[in-house]
């Protein structure tokens, strides 16, 4: 047994989250803290809601709520439905708890002990017509580096580059859309990112085992150019954690913030101590401090691949530069972008469908199912409502449902609801037994690497493979000539349904509780022996036919739903 703590990029408070966010952070982090702990490992798996920065400001103005209370109601509304797809959270945090805000205080605070910090007076962008300055999403403009019209002043959502107000084309304020800009004089703190360019190249250097997609954005960022630079980690914000040396006031950056990306990572550490505060856990240290038995833990990260650079060197930074015994990432699991029938999906244009509408029209499990099966890994991947549809229908509803559903209900006609103890297994069933057990074994490979789609098409080809078997061998044909062979085909399918619902419960966790529960079997166990966990339902084990487990989705469906999510929401 091993100790695995695991974060999400923590979602941003602005809005519900659409299936991009969800494939590219949260589902893959819960499929893989799903299968650690179903084979035995002790989990710590945490989110959280990152609720500072300009662009919660801007939500939080738009709804016409303070921005306290804006956060505090997106944080329980985002709760809700990470539940409703079963998202597995140990804890569910917030950025802006106080715990996060102590100790992004500490944090800056021994920076600055360590020499890692620089006070820089700039020029920053100031609105006339607002009477504030514009930092980060206050101000969008042309991205100097790939020409796109609609980046913002931190960051090119289209190119991924991280960017100053100052380098905008074309700026323009959010507030007001003004043009009336000048450049004032302000004064920030920088994290010196530069002085710690060998170590930190070196350190992803040594990570051969990455993800090319997480090495070669990290390289990207260390060597383009000039190379690593240092980073403003303050703002003129009202909003977020007010900028202190520790607990002591910092002169000269009174009334200003830590930017929200240097505050939001420190919270993956504050979530655990929110979660021990909250009664839900007891010594957060043995997770992150090494002094206190963390380097026993191997800690991994999932993120989509604009958050990258913050995970592969801001942060890395912070732990590293604080020269105190903090753990380490030992994996970064990144993703690619899910697109939507042709274009972006985008929270803040409404476009693609959304979490919370999701589960209105279908189960947590077809969505799961669907998004892991598809999760944009080497490239790219793009929803339409036909690859769903097909996908749901033929895997979920063709494959596996019928599989269950065909040997029960034929079990239930001839031999009645309990496993039958007639005849013997020959070839055909010692073949499947090797197959599958030679596939269980390339499954929890694909699993333990993270390999998503891989792991996804090796547990259809499980499922397959008893339908297969089904058809080959024809139990309903058999009776008819050989009832005691039937007996034992249909002892071995029977079997097989525990054994599906064990290994899919990462992906489809409510179906595979409904297969056990028809099973009537209390708990999932790992079947670490193929051909025992194969016998583990007895001659005379009762069982039920269960309801059908995924309806399909039929034409008239697919076509409202597509047009339902054609436009925009508002
Ligand atoms: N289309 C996408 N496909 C896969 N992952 C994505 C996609 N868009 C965002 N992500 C990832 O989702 C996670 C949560 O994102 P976050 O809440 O910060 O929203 P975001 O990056 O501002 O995106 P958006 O503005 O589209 O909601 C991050 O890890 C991000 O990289
Ligand atoms: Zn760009």
């Amino acid at each position: 047994m091993a100790r695995h703590l695991i974060t999400s990029a923590i979602p941003y408070i602005n809005g519900i989250k659409h299936l991009g966010n969800l494939v590219g952070s949260q589902l893959p982090a819960d499929l893989y803290a799903r299968y650690l702990r179903a084979r035995g490992h002790e989990v710590l798996f945490l989110c959280a809601t990152d609720e500072h920065g300009t662009p919660a400001e801007l939500a939080a103005a738009k709804a016409g709520k303070p921005v306290a209370e804006y956060c505090a109601e997106m944080h329980a509304v985002q709760a809700k439905i990470t539940e409703g797809f079963g998202l597995s959270f140990d804890y569910f945090g917030r950025s802006s708890s106080p715990q996060n805000q102590k100790l992004t205080q500490h944090f800056a605070g021994v920076l600055a002990d360590q020499g890692l910090i620089e006070e820089v007076t700039e020029q920053q962008v100031y609105s006339n017509a607002d009477g504030r300055f514009l930092p980060d999403r206050y101000i969008e403009g042309t991205c100097p580096n790939c020409g796109f019209e609609s980046a913002r002043g931190d960051q090119c959502d289209n190119c991924t580059k991280q960017l100053d107000p100052v380098d905008l084309i074309d700026p323009r304020s959010t507030i007001s859309g003004s043009t009336d800009l000048e450049m004032r004089e302000t004064k920030h703190l920088f994290l010196r990112q530069s002085k710690m360019k060998d170590q930190l190249d070196a350190w992803i250097n040594s990570k051969a085992d990455w993800p090319v997609l997480t090495t070669s954005i990290a390289k990207k960022w260390l060597h383009d150019g000039d190379g690593l630079q240092d980073r403003g980690i303050t703002r003129d914000l009202d909003w977020g954690v007010p900028v202190k040396h520790g607990e002591k006031d910092w002169p000269g950056m009174e009334g200003k913030v830590f930017y929200v990306w240097f505050d939001a990572p420190i919270e993956y550490i504050a979530s655990a101590q929110e979660w021990v505060d909250a009664g839900q856990g007891t010594n957060w240290e043995r997770w992150w401090r090494t002094d206190a038995g963390a380097d026993d833990v191997r800690y991994t990260q999932f993120m989509g691949k604009d958050n990258v650079p913050f995970h592969t060197l801001s942060f890395p930074a912070t732990i590293m530069g604080s020269g105190e015994p903090w753990k380490l990432v030992d994996y970064i699991k990144s993703f690619n972008y899910l697109t939507y029938d042709g274009g972006q999906f985008s929270t803040s244009r409404g476009r693609g469908v959304f979490m919370d509408q999701a589960l209105e029209i279908l189960p947590a499990d077809y969505w799961r199912w669907w998004l892991l099966s598809h999760a944009p890994e080497t490239s790219d991947a793009e929803f339409t409502w036909e690859n769903f549809q097909s996908s749901v229908n033929k895997d979920l509803a063709d494959v596996l449902g019928n599989f269950v559903s065909r040997i029960t209900k034929f079990c239930r006609s001839k031999f009645g609801e309990a496993v039958p103890e007639a005849g013997t297994y020959g070839a055909a069933e010692e073949a499947l037994i090797a197959d599958i057990t030679a596939r269980v074994a390339k499954y929890q490979e694909h699993m333990d690497a993270i390999e998503v789609r891989k792991s996804a098409q090796e547990l259809r080809a499980i499922w397959a493979a008893g339908n297969e078997y089904l058809q080959a061998e024809a139990p309903w044909t058999t009776f008819k000539t050989d009832a005691d062979k039937a007996a034992a085909q249909v002892r071995l399918a029977l079997n097989l349904i525990p054994l599906y619902a064990t290994l899919s419960a990462p992906f489809i966790p409510t179906a595979s509780q409904q297969m056990l529960k028809a099973m009537r079997l209390p708990d999932a166990i790992w079947p670490d022996d193929v051909p025992a966990a194969l016998g583990l339902l007895s001659p005379g084990h009762a069982f039920d036919v269960p309801e059908v487990m995924f309806a399909k989705i039929s034409d008239e469906d697919r076509e409202a739903w597509s047009e339902r999510f054609a436009g925009t929401r508002d």
